[in-house]
């Protein structure tokens, strides 16, 4: 069978309601345009199944061992893979039968299967006052695995958001673990955004090459005190370049990871190669290695 070496993907930047139901009507609209549109890979964005504060979090959590009445963003997504034989990635609050909440990114295969999890690393926990203020550890508590999913088709590396800012972990992702393309949902904040949040996507396709995704929530513009995100959602190709990107409202973006492309970048320019690890390391110590 012919590899596949270029394929379509689409950004979903849906917006969240108070409402979960509501939430998922949104998200069930948008993965039927995109696997309309013909999307190979469609990537939403942080707990794109409720508002990201800890009320609506705990509210719209879901035990992935439970049926699935009461897996409703699960069952969904499940549904939609297999209807348009794509796979799709986010994340969702996770609630274990030991009562923890993690921030789950998953991804679902065309066959409508759970593939792969990765609970966010680093956990949102900042301190800017009048600026970004925000403790994500309130509400989760964090994974301890490096994640990067096989397709079939390419490598996926998965973080969450925060996750962008650690080097580290995209460097073993891509360049211990081959990852050709990383995911990132997000729900940045309206603090760091307009200065962090593209610059740290075109800086980890550039330490690796590789495409960088970032797809954000929709901003709810509605009702102030809820957590506003800096929507923006964009793809970077591994030469650094921003291939689509758009502003904060509801959006989906498509755009092309061809691996020729990447392979010629990282011929190009060979920091692959030219890594000089006689003075220098990055070490993963857990995980899928
Ligand atoms: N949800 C998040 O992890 C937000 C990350 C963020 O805004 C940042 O500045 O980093």
């Amino acid at each position: 069978m012919q590899a596949l070496r270029k394929f379509k993907i689409a950004i979903l930047q849906t917006k969240a309601s108070k409402v979960k139901e509501q939430t998922l009507s949104y998200v069930q609209e948008a993965l039927e345009e995109a696997g309309k549109n013909g999307a190979k890979v469609s990537i939403l964005g942080e707990t794109f199944n409720c508002l990201y504060m800890k009320e609506y979090l705990q509210a719209a959590s879901e035990n992935f061992s439970d049926s699935s009445d009461k897996t409703p963003t699960l069952s969904l997504l499940k549904e939609y893979a297999k209807k348009y034989n794509m796979f799709i990635i986010g994340s969702i609050p996770e609630k274990t039968s030991d009562d923890k909440l993690y921030n789950t990114g998953i991804a679902i295969d065309s066959q409508g299967q759970l593939a792969a999890t990765h609970r966010k690393i680093h956990l949102f926990d900042i301190n800017i006052p009048g600026r970004a203020v925000y403790k994500e550890s309130d509400t989760f508590s964090s994974g301890n695995q490096i994640t990067v999913l096989d397709t079939g088709f390419c490598k996926i590396g998965l973080g969450i958001c925060y996750d962008i800012r650690f080097a580290e972990q995209a460097l073993v992702m891509c360049q211990k673990q081959g990852a050709q393309v990383l995911v990132y949902p997000g729900s940045f904040a309206m603090g760091t955004g307009p200065i962090h949040w593209e610059l740290l996507l075109r800086a980890r396709a550039l330490d690796n090459m590789a495409y960088v995704v970032g797809s954000c929530c929709a901003r709810f513009t509605e009702d102030p005190s809820v957590y506003q995100a800096w929507g923006h959602s964009t793809l970077v190709d591994p030469f650094g370049k921003v291939v689509t990107t758009t502003d904060h409202d509801p959006a989906i973006l498509y755009g092309e990871i061809d691996l020729d492309y990447l392979d010629q970048v990282r011929q190009q320019i060979p920091i692959y190669s030219q890594k000089r690890y006689d003075l220098y390391e990055v070490v993963q110590k857990i995980g899928n290695q």
